[in-house]
């Protein structure tokens, strides 16, 4: 199955505020959201763009101990790249095909931080990154 465009890179940050002055001031970044809390999904999260929204940074830091960015940034406590996010057009179409190829879904299908449903694939089975698709939001 062809994945499609994309969205973004998560990177897991240990200081919210710290990492979007660095991604402004070394990538000219701009903030197009300020950061929300998604508790269901245990984040504070952002959005940062660079130049004509070529491409998008998903900024993320622990909300709780729970967080899974909590146990990325015990290994990582500088913080780094997580994951990165595909879009396609249909998220169960999606999610049968990675199943079809025994690759492992991580929970179930929830909505993600763009308002449109996502799932993740386990890294291990994703070459080592951990992978989120969702589905392309409607006003595309
Ligand atoms: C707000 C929604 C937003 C959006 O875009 O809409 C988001 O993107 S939210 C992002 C945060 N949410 C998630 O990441 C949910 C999915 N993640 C998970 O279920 C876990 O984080 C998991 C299973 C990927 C890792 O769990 P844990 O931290 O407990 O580590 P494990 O010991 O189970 O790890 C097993 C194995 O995988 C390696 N690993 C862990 N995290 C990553 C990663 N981000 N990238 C690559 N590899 C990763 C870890 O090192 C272990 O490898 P090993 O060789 O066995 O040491
Ligand atoms: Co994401």
């Amino acid at each position: 199955m062809k994945l499609g465009r994309l969205n973004h890179v998560g990177i897991a940050v240990p200081d919210m505020d710290a990492a979007i002055a660095h991604w402004r001031e070394s990538a000219g970044a701009t903030l197009t959201t300020p950061p929300f809390e998604m508790p269901e999904q245990g984040v504070l999260v952002c959005f940062m763009d660079t130049a004509e929204g070529a491409a998008q940074m998903e900024l993320l830091s622990p909300l709780d101990k729970t967080s899974p960015i909590t146990s990325f940034l015990a290994r990582n406590p500088l913080g780094g790249q997580h994951h990165m996010c595909f879009e396609v057009p249909d998220i169960e179409a999606a999610r049968t095909n990675f199943e079809a190829q025994g690759k492992r879904i991580l929970g179930p299908t929830r909505i993600g931080a763009h308002g449109t449903p996502i799932f993740f694939v386990h890294p291990k089975d994703m070459g080592g990154i951990l992978t989120e698709i969702m589905e392309t939001p409607g006003d595309v």
